[in-house]
């Protein structure tokens, strides 16, 4: 499945250095993991993560789950051993955190052929060059890291994330200018599943693909939250079903609900049914 068909509702940090949630993570029904390398693992942990990880991927089944693994920076003592570890993996991308420029992407993909590259946009200056972060040929994702974003821009976290709010929409313009996937960050509070529903669903209202997680307890509420609702897929039938009568009857607008249609709503109706499809066919 190509990563703009791909459903990314429920995208799950894994530490590469706990075996117990790697193998919890075969069982649950997220739409990805990051299988991370970076912040989630200690320094003291980072060689043994990497190996662990390594052997973990050439054998376990994730199943339908894509597979993404976030690198260490190639300014750190053990990024570039990171990539040369997943050369020839059977994996869906490598996450390369902190990107600044289409040169920190290009540093990558120097050392690791054809795997596809996403970036973590958790900087000013990546916020700044998101466009041609997006547009390098091997970009086909981007993850919002609104933590490390937070301590850059020194904002406060709100519950309404005002001060994040020009950034995520910078790096959604350019990742929709490109056509990759735009997946939002993570809500730190993982038992808070009411604070998690509210900014989900702020996401999904600005157009994120879906929510990056930290815990199992926060897989049902994303994959909800980013999925069409039965609302939602009853709009899009009936719009299709309205705009394909008028049409016959040579008519260029339809009305549903009370309210005018045309033809680029049926653009948006036939992706919310795409994606319905998708969904079904990832959970089998
Ligand atoms: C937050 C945690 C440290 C909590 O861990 P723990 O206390 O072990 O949780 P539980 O006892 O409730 O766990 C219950 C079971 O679930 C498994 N588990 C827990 N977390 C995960 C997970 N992420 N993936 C898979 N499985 C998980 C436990 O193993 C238990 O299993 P079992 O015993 O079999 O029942 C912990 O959740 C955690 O470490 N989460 C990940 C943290 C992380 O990855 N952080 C880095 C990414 S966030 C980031 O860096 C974003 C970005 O860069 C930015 O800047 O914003
Ligand atoms: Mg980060």
């Amino acid at each position: 499945m190509q990563s703009s068909a791909r459903p990314y509702r429920s995208v799950l940090y894994i530490p590469g250095s706990k075996e117990r949630a790697l193998e919890k993570a075969k069982t649950l029904p997220v739409d990805a993991i990051i299988f991370d390398l970076e912040d989630a693992v200690a320094v003291d942990e980072k060689v043994n993560a990497r190996g662990l990880l390594a052997e973990t991927l050439k054998t376990a089944d994730y199943g339908p789950r894509a597979r993404i693994v976030r690198i260490n920076g190639l300014d750190t003592e053990w990024g570039a051993d990171d990539v040369a570890a997943f050369v020839g993996a059977d994996i869906e991308a490598i996450l390369i955190p902190k990107v600044g420029s289409a040169a920190d992407v290009q540093a990558v993909a120097d050392l690791i052929p054809d795997v596809p590259l996403w970036a973590m946009m958790e900087t000013p200056i990546g916020m700044l060059n998101a466009l041609e972060i997006a547009a390098h040929p091997r970009m086909e994702g981007f993850v919002m890291g609104t933590n490390d974003l937070a301590k850059e821009l020194k904002c406060r976290f709100r519950a309404d994330r005002l001060p994040m709010v020009t950034s995520l929409q910078l790096c959604l313009l350019a990742a929709r200018a490109e056509g990759i996937a735009a997946v939002d960050g993570v809500y730190n509070a993982f038992k808070d599943e009411e604070g998690l529903k509210v900014e989900c669903d702020q996401g999904r209202d600005m157009g994120f693909d879906g929510k990056t997680l930290i815990h199992p307890a926060q897989v049902a509420i994303a994959n909800e939250a980013f999925a069409p609702s039965a609302a939602e897929i009853d709009l899009a039938e009936r719009q299709i079903e309205a705009f394909e009568k008028a049409e016959a009857e040579g008519l260029g607008v339809a009305v549903v609900d009370g309210k005018i249609v045309e033809n680029l709503h049926i653009v948006t109706a036939k992706e919310t049914l795409a994606k319905v499809a998708a969904i079904k066919s990832l959970e089998g």
